[in-house]
Formats: structure tokens, sequence, C-alpha cells
């Protein structure tokens, strides 16, 4: 191709995901895995890179991947960033390498599906209906380079973005079979689709559950952008105790790090003037956009009245319904009981696999420096209570499925179990006797053990009933073990022999 002199502005015009990817108007392609995209994207000027998106599965994401460069044939080259363990871990970005460096084979998918299986080690496939000759002439056509850090990655989509070539050909675009994102991962278990409510001490281990809940019971549905994802609606999540310096597990297996939620504190802290054509942050939402300080007068508010149930902060515009891109975060509540200040926030919209952990990390600082200001100016010294995040339509993206059954293999369990040890159901303890041949089980508070109520009857099951009917928030796994135990008892009584709890 003969390079043109003139300087181009092309415009990224994505057949998928157009809403997880950022656009520029230059011609190279800039894929990461884990990296947050926004990383590399704020450190480029639009001009350019054509397109900034993370690739998170090589067995689904190539194929769209694949399926957009074609339609979008100005796009000469890609900077592949393989940064981090985790990247280095998924895959995604050898395999795409390996794409490119050794092409594709017919075979078949691990569900069986008819595809090109690329020649990896790792497993990626591309759509059937692409056909075999338009893989090869993409694969001649554009430069790949790899990075293994964000300023390499930089340094090469600079180096490119002073070449100008023509497109390689026309916009090409190939049927979608209809299977594609809804088979193949139905929810493993049925349950409630509305109103689920999920505890953790931490952010990252609320969200290995949230993930965990999302993935087994969630609805699949269209996400309106060509794709699929699975939901639920109105998933309340409940953080107890993250820390005041944050907790980030060894290895981070959280989609955000250190770095990333320090700068996106900001966005939800600090204010920011209204620039043409960027979006709305939560900082200005909060801090002028209504013309008003509302962080400020939340603050206020609560010095003056702490029992107040009106310490609301509103984000969303009447005026929003008339334009795109309206904000997530909607409305912010903080509330104090015994002496104890939590934030409950809606939101609209969450991708609760790529933004939650972020958000809530954000809204945490928020929540901190709320407290914290009551206490230097109010004088009314307050502890951290819970971060609650309501999240309405609580969805994971299917380019996101591989990643998220992967967090669940790996750690949910473990959070479970060690929950599980714990033995810590605010509902209290059951101490269950046996005496004239009746089974008595005498209800205490979790804290001091003072007995609040007690049961007694011969029958296990009507028993196990009464108190759960009675205590309907058990934790699931302290019913099945009171059962298990009053079982014991009621065949202890039968058999005559001593009952002992265990
Ligand atoms: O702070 C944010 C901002 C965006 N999103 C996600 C939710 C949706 O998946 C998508 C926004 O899409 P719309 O609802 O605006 O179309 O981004 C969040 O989860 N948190």
């Amino acid at each position: 191709m003969t390079a043109i002199s003139k300087v181009s502005q092309f415009q990224y015009k994505p057949l998928h995901k157009p809403n997880q990817l950022i656009y520029g108007t230059g011609q190279t392609g800039v894929i990461t895995g884990w990296t947050i995209k926004d990383a590399i994207a704020k450190k480029l000027n639009p001009s350019e890179f054509a397109v900034v998106g993370q690739l998170y599965s090589p067995t689904r994401g190539i194929s769209l991947l694949i399926r957009n460069l074609l339609a979008n044939p100005h796009v000469r080259y890609l900077v592949i960033l393989n940064a981090t363990k985790e990247d280095r871990n998924a895959g995604s970005g050898t395999c795409l390498l390996d794409f490119f460096h050794h092409g594709v084979e017919e075979g078949t998918s691990d569900t069986g599906r008819h595809c090109w299986v690329i020649r990896s080690s790792i497993k990626g496939y591309i759509d059937m209906e692409i056909p075999l000759v338009i893989l090869e002439q993409l694969r001649r056509e554009l430069s790949v380079a790899e990075a293994d850090s964000i300023t390499q990655a930089v340094s090469l989509v600079k180096s490119y973005g002073s070449k100008t070539q023509e497109p390689w050909g026309t916009p090409l675009e190939f049927p979608m079979a209809n299977d594609v994102g809804e088979s193949g991962c139905a929810p493993l278990k049925p349950g409630a689709r509305y109103g689920h409510r999920i505890e953790g001490r931490t952010i990252a281990e609320t969200w290995v559950k949230i993930i965990h809940r999302i993935k087994t019971t969630g609805t699949i549905r269209p996400t309106g952008y060509d794709g699929y994802w699975q939901e639920l609606i109105d998933l309340m999540a409940v953080v107890t105790e993250e820390p005041p310096e944050f907790y980030f597990p060894e290895p981070n297996y959280l989609p955000c790090d250190r770095d990333f939620i320090q700068e996106y504190i900001h966005q939800i802290l600090d204010d920011a003037p209204v620039v043409e054509g960027v979006k709305y942050t939560y900082g200005q939402r909060l801090r002028s956009w209504f013309k008003r300080d509302q962080i400020e007068q939340v603050i206020t508010k609560l010095i003056g009245e702490i029992d107040a149930a009106s310490a609301v902060m509103s984000l969303w515009d009447v005026k929003d319904h008339e334009k795109g891109g309206s904000p997530c975060l909607n409305h912010i509540w903080l509330r104090v009981v015994d002496n104890e200040l939590s934030l409950t926030a809606t939101l609209r919209s969450n991708d609760m696999f790529s933004a939650w952990a972020a958000n809530a990390f954000g809204l945490r600082a928020l929540q901190q420096y709320i407290t914290d200001q009551i206490g230097k100016r109010g004088g009314i010294q307050l502890k951290m209570g819970p971060l609650i995040t309501v999240s309405q339509s609580a969805h994971i993206y299917d380019d996101c499925y591989d990643y998220a059954n992967r967090i669940i293999q790996n750690h949910y369990q473990q959070i479970i179990n060690s929950e599980q040890k714990q033995y810590a159901d605010p509902i209290g303890n059951f101490l269950i006797e046996t005496e004239n041949n009746n089974i008595i089980v005498k209800q205490t508070t979790p804290g001091s053990g003072e007995v609040i109520a007690t049961y007694s009857g011969k029958n296990a099951m009507s028993l196990s009933r009464k108190i759960c009917s009675d205590n309907p928030s058990i934790q699931p796994s302290h019913a099945v073990y009171l059962g298990i135990e009053l079982e014991k008892a009621m065949i202890a009584i039968k058999e005559d022999k001593t009952y002992h709890q265990l």
C-alpha cells in the first residue's frame, strides 16, 4: 500500500461491543487484557489510535474483535499489551498474537461448535462464517506488535501514529450464527430474579460472591449492544469491613488496581469542568452540575441533624432522558446509626464484572471523606459503617463469562469456607439440649449470648420449620446445620441415648 501524505481522520465503527471500547481517529488498534483500557488511552491523543479495548476471552472475544477489524480496514496496526501477570494468565493477548503469527485451522470448540481454531497453545476460536481467505488477508495486512508495559505500548502507538496508510480494503461484515452468546451459558441454577442480597467483609470478597450469584442464577438477556449479558435485578451488596487503606488481594484478581483507583477517586470526589463531548463525571454531578455542592450539603446536614434521614445526593438529571450517556450512579444516601455512617448508592445499570469494584472503592472513599469531614468540622467522631450498593440491572457481559467462571473457580469456595468457619450468623446461635424426652432450643444473641427465644418440641422437622419461619434471614449453612442437629437430638431421644450438640 502507498502511504498517503495528508493527515487523515478515520472513524472507527464497531459492529460489536461498542460500549466497551474507547475510540480515536487514528489507525492503530490497542488491545489490553486485564490492564484497564483507560490507563493506556489517557496517555494517548485520540488521533494516535483507532480504538482501545480489553480482550478478556480468547474463546469468544477474539472472534468479535476480528469482526470489528474486518469492518474497519483503516486499522493497519495492532499493539497487543501483555503487561501483567493476569494478562499473561488469561492468555487472550498471546492467543491473538498466535493468530497473526500462525493462523488457524478448521476444528471444533470445547462445546462442539464448528469453528476456526487458532494455532496456539491457548484455546481460541473464530467463527466459521468468516472465510479463511479473509482471515489470511487480515493477517497479511496488519502490522502487529506486542508490548510488555504501558510505556512500551504508548511508544509503539506513537511511532505508528506518524505513518498514515490507506485502508487495506472495504469494510466487511459476516453473518452471525444465531446461537452466539445465548447458548452454552445458560444459568446453572434456577433462582429469584429480583432483590438478591450479598454481604462480604471486603470489596474483593463481596465481588467474588456477586460474580458467583449472577453467573449461577442470572437471566441471560440481550444487552442492546449486539451481545448478551447475564442479569439480576436490584442486587444489594453490603460491604462491612473494607479497611481505610483498601484491600487488594495478592495476587490481585480484581479488574482494577490501586493506581487506577487512586485516579478514579478524583472522578467521584472532585469537581470537573463541563467539556463539550466529554461525558459527565460523578464528581461534577455531585459538586456543581445542579449549582450546588451536594457533598458539602450532606456534611452540613448531618452535622446539624445527626439523625437526619434526608442526607441525599442526586446524580440523575431529568434532562438525562434527552441524551445518551446518562450516569449509571444515580442516588447516594447517608445514614448515621449507632455512631456509624453507612452509605447507600443506587446504580441504575452496573457492569458487575468490570466496573462494580471500582465503583465500590470510589464510593468508599467518598464515605470516608464525609466521615472525616463530619469529625473535623462538627467534632462528631463517627465510625465507618457499611458500604451498600443497590445495582438495579446487575449484569455481566458475555465476553467476561470466561473470566467470571475462572474467578469463581479459583476464589469462591475459599471465601465461603472461611465464612462458614466463623459461625457468625447475625441472627445469633442455637443451643440444643434434650430434657424429659423433649428437644429444647435456646436462641442467643450473637454478641453477649443472651437468650432471646426458646423452642421446644419432639419433632425435628416441625422445630426446624418454626425456627426458620421466625428467622427468615438465617444463613443457609446455619439452617442446614440446625436441621441436622435437631434430627440427631430426636434420634437420641428415641434410642434413649445422650445427645451432645456439635
Ligand atoms: O460507573 C459506571 C459506569 C458505567 N457502568 C456500566 C453499566 C453498563 O454496563 C454500562 C453503561 O451503559 P448504559 O446503561 O449507559 O447504556 O457501563 C458501570 O457499571 N458503572
